[in-house]
């Protein structure tokens, strides 16, 4: 969604409490009771989701789009042009479980999305008799792109964070601002 829009419908994105010890602008939202996420050494504050009624009209978007989805928190990143991203990284802090689901809404300038396996989570396997070397060729070469354009929703279940790595790299032609609604399930005795 572009500003404009989220303008529209009443919402700024100034409105949102951003905080960034992080390549990108975050902002973390979640349902009252969840215990406290904390990632990469930074404890985010927990907004509520009535502080963004646009948030809660898009949540309830997602679950009609994903029936049996039920999600009660949401990160945003905001990548306010090309030399914003994120970094090769996991989202599994043990507060989700280990085969949670994320449902990832992009909004404004496209960008690319890639996914890799972690080390050590070889799938094709090559023996252990044909060397380290070729398991890790491998591994780089089950790498997979993809372009996370305006309005689309990418969704990662199963194993995929305990399995694999994703990131959204630095792009020198990515010149506007990009929306990232990743929505997450805390079951609430997590903790
Ligand atoms: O911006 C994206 O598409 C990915 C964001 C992400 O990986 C995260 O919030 O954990
Ligand atoms: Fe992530």
């Amino acid at each position: 969604m572009h500003e404009k829009m989220l303008n529209s419908m009443g919402f700024r994105i100034s409105d949102l409490s951003f905080s960034s010890p992080q390549p990108r602008d975050v902002c973390y939202v979640a349902s009252e009771g969840l215990p406290d996420l904390a990632y990469s050494g930074y404890q985010p504050h927990a907004h509520s989701w009535d502080e963004f009624p646009p948030l809660k009209d898009i949540l309830e978007a997602v679950h009609s789009a994903l029936p049996g989805s039920c999600f009660n928190s949401l990160l945003l990143n905001r990548y306010k042009g090309g030399s914003d991203y994120v970094s090769w990284h996991a989202d599994d802090e043990k507060l989700y479980g280990p085969t949670h689901g994320i449902a990832s809404v992009s909004f404004g300038c496209e960008r690319e999305f890639l996914l890799k396996r972690k080390p050590g989570k070889n799938f094709r396997g090559k023996k252990r008799s044909e060397g380290k070397r070729a398991r890790e060729q491998d591994r780089v070469a089950e790498q997979h792109s993809f372009t996370l354009k305006h309005g689309s929703l990418l969704v990662m279940r199963g194993y995929t964070q305990r399995d694999w790595l994703h990131s959204v790299p630095k792009r020198a032609k990515a010149q506007s601002t990009r929306i990232n609604l990743t929505f997450r399930l805390v079951p609430s005795h997590a903790g």
